[in-house]
């Protein structure tokens, strides 16, 4: 009796437990999942910083400049009083007393006098907001800005934890390492992170039948399936692939590879003469918890383990099929074994495709906007509809029109 696709999907990702947790420097580490929450070492910022290259003032002005300080000065050791002001760097620790940073564009500067500009030129029109260094001359007064305007406090200051406080988990544990997370790891301090280590893949492709080079020809064809998993096994690492003759002690030999946390059979799922997977999994005394599943196409797939704890799973010879065990099977087992955490599943809308009675149809499609269009060419045997798809959907046994789940 074959298992209906979601518990076989559930079965699969339940099969084993994360593996070890290792701490790796931070390029190492992009694509593994956390095994720990990334916390923060330190507050960002770590100080009162300004968010501009302009002047950061304290109470009305105009102010008198009484310092600088430029990104990567310390901290000035200057307190600002009322009506002083310091010339500062976007990045730069602003003096403390800062009420607020105005930026260069809008200041008016003669020798150490600063005015806000803007707000001379907002109540008194036809002045003009003026660079430093710009003409103001001195004993002008009629000219100068003179209005006594304060900045609302705080503008353009980055208060220091602002953005997240020492200690603070900024990511959960389970989530892959992206890009970002591995800028965000670093601007919070870290130089290493601890992360699920990837799952070993073997591969074992069988077939007396299959050629590796050159074009089929009559009793012969290409194998399909070893070119195409290496791609489709997101966050694990391939250790090799075997070619084996139907031979059943051949294949007990392969599954004796203990290096791996997974095998990967090709072929051999069936109940043909050749097809021995069942049996010498039996003679393993592997432990199947999947052995076939309501789904079109693939039922033959099966996923066991073996008593020393490594995961077999049995991909269907024909090459769509085995599309569809790797989505099905594989798939959620590498996740739980790398630590990622299940996402949500991504859902689209499918027109009526023609459900199968009693089990899950896997259809190739392409999205559009929520949309998803059937391509065709889905037949057991040919990669022809995976290969312009970007995604299967899943159509549930009776399911007409609707929203349904996409696998990518
Ligand atoms: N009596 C029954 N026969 C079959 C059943 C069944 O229920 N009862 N199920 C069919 C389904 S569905 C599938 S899928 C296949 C599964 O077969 P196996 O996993 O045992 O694989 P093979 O018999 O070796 O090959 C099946 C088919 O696929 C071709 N093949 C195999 N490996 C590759 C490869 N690496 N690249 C490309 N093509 C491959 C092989 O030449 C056969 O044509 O069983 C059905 N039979
Ligand atoms: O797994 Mo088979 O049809 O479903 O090729």
């Amino acid at each position: 009796m074959n298992m209906p696709w979601k518990l076989a999907r559930q079965t699969a990702r339940e099969a084993a437990k994360p593996l070890d947790a290792v701490e790796l420097p931070l390029p190492d580490a992009l694509g593994l999942a956390l095994a720990g929450g990334v916390r923060a070492l330190a507050s960002q910022p770590t100080c009162d910083t300004s968010a501009m290259d302009g002047y950061a003032v304290a109470g009305p002005g105009p102010w008198t400049v009484v310092g600088r300080v430029a990104a990567g000065d310390p901290v000035p050791a200057a307190v600002l009083r009322s009506g002083e002001a310091f010339a500062v760097a976007t990045g730069a620790p602003v003096p403390a007393g800062s009420g607020s940073v105005i930026p260069v564009e809008l200041c008016a500067v003669d020798g150490v006098t600063l005015w806000n500009a803007r707000s001379d030129a907002d109540t008194h029109p036809g002045h003009h907001t003026r660079r430093p260094g710009a003409d103001t001359r001195p004993g002008h007064h009629a000219r100068r800005p003179s209005s006594a305007h304060q900045p609302p406090t705080g503008k353009h200051i980055r208060r220091a934890g602002e953005d997240w406080s020492a200690g603070e988990e900024l990511v959960p544990a389970g989530s892959p390492v992206s890009p970002a997370v591995l800028g965000l790891a670093a601007a919070a301090g870290h130089d290493t992170l601890l992360v699920h280590r990837r799952p070993r893949v073997s591969v074992i492709v069988t077939g007396d039948e299959l050629l590796h080079a050159g074009p089929p020809r009559p009793g012969r064809v290409r194998d399909a399936i070893g070119p195409m998993l290496p791609g489709l096994l997101t966050g694990a690492d391939l250790l090799g692939t075997a070619h084996l003759r139907d031979d059943p002690s051949a294949l007990a030999d392969a599954l004796s590879v203990d290096a791996a946390d997974v095998l990967v059979t090709c072929g051999a799922t069936s109940v043909g003469r050749a097809d021995h997977l069942r049996r010498v999994l039996s003679d393993l005394d592997a432990e199947v918890l999947v052995s076939g599943v309501a789904c079109r196409p693939g039922h033959p797939m099966l996923l066991a383990v073996l008593p020393d704890g490594r995961c077999v799973a049995g991909l269907p010879g024909n090459p769509f099929a085995a599309h569809a065990a790797v989505l099905t099977l594989l798939q959620p087992l590498l996740g739980t074994l790398g630590g990622h955490t299940a996402r949500p599943p991504v859902t689209a809308w499918l027109p009526d495709v023609g459900a199968h009675r009693t089990d899950t149809r896997l259809v190739p499609v392409t999205r559009s906007g929520g949309l998803a269009v059937p391509v065709g060419h889905d037949r057991p045997g040919s990669l022809w509809g995976a290969a312009l798809a970007d995604a299967l959907a899943v159509v549930p046994p009776g399911h007409r029109a609707g929203e349904v789940e996409v696998l990518t």
